[in-house]
């Protein structure tokens, strides 16, 4: 553990936390059908980031990542839980309490080009939180500006360019400059170089390092790729349909894996080396269990090669295993 990474985890202190969030869905089971079915995408999620922390979540298309996220940026209402940031209930704030919280946060998306208005050019896009939420004087505005675009590595003629002028890791800086403008505490990095070249996506995982670090910001990595998350991230959160099956901390996991789906997902980390390749026994194969389902068993009980007779009928808590180590797994 580096010294950086001892001091986080003696004085943590939590920015954000959820306390068993849930969030259901009403889904129709055909479109002839009246009956609504449900789907828990989010299962009572407890989960906390600390100040100046990176805390990456790592899942399979479908496990909820997103509407987790939704659920924290409050785009969307939970159906049950918490969500404290900085200690304080912001589960129901509306109207200006919302606005001024928004302020904090801060998301930067897969798709950068969808995500900037492509009829704005690249200084009003940047200023448009500022102008949103900062009172500042309109040399103090392109002042902060041009700070910006320079510190994620782009030039001030780019400022009057568009979007479509830049490649994609170019739009992702800008998408980061803008999530910058007004100092948030916490940044969700929704899956940020999923469609950026492998070389491209170094240089952004980089640059989000050394901006998390001069300015202590605290980010939410999401992304379904285990390496890039271990890359940069202090611990992992790791999600299957809809709940955690484990948390982390990054530099354990290769060794102190304990879920079954964590270890498959290890073993998934593509190689170059031909004797690493995976063996059949280690090829995570089975039938996903249908999120619909009300059968209570483990949710990765049709895929895990280590299943119990219980994981067929009950449900494993999530419990701690050792210091900052959390498995939900009835061989633990
Ligand atoms: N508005 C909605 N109505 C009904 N079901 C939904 C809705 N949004 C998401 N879901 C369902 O909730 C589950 C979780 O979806 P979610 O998009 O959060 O997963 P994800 O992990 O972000 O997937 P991906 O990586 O593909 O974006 C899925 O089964 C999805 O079909």
């Amino acid at each position: 553990m580096n010294c950086k990474e001892e001091i986080l985890f003696e004085n943590k202190i939590p920015i954000l936390e959820t306390i068993n969030l849930k969030k259901s869905y009403f889904t129709k089971n055909n479109y002839f059908s009246f009956k609504n079915n449900v789907l828990n995408a989010v299962e009572g999620v407890s989960i906390t980031l600390y100040e100046n922390e990176i805390l990456g979540l790592v899942g399979e298309s479908g496990c909820g990542k997103s509407t987790l996220t939704r659920l924290l940026l409050r785009l969307e209402k939970a159906t049950a839980g918490k969500i404290l940031f900085k200690g304080e209930d912001i589960t129901s704030l509306s109207g200006e309490k919302l606005r001024e919280l928004r302020k904090d946060f801060q998301i930067i998306f897969q798709n950068a080009y969808a995500s900037l208005n492509p009829r704005m050019k690249i200084e009003e896009i940047i200023k448009e939180p500022i102008a949103n939420f900062e009172m500042l004087s309109k040399e103090d505005q392109r002042e902060k500006i041009k700070y910006l675009i320079e510190l994620v590595g782009l030039k001030e003629e780019h400022l009057s360019r568009y979007p479509h002028e830049f490649s994609g890791g170019q739009r992702q800086r800008i998408a980061i400059a803008r999530a910058l403008a007004i100092n948030p505490k916490i940044v969700i990095c929704d899956e940020p170089i999923a469609s950026l070249d492998v070389s491209i996506q170094v240089q952004i995982l980089k640059l989000l390092y050394e901006l998390h670090s001069k300015y202590k910001i605290s980010y939410i990595f999401i992304s379904h790729d285990l390496a890039s998350v271990k890359l940069l991230s202090h611990r992992i959160v790791i999600m299957y349909l809809g709940k955690i099956v484990e948390i982390i901390k990054s530099q354990d996991l290769l060794e102190h894996a304990a879920h079954p789906y964590t270890i498959s997902l290890i073993e998934a980390i593509p190689s170059v080396n031909p004797d690493n390749r995976l063996s059949k026994e280690q090829l995570l194969c089975g039938e996903a269990l249908n999120p619909v389902s009300f059968t209570k068993c483990c949710k990765f009980y049709p895929r895990c090669r280590k299943a119990l007779n219980i994981c067929s009928y009950s449900e494993p808590d999530i419990r701690e295993i050792s210091p900052m180590h959390y498995v939900a797994c009835h061989r633990y």
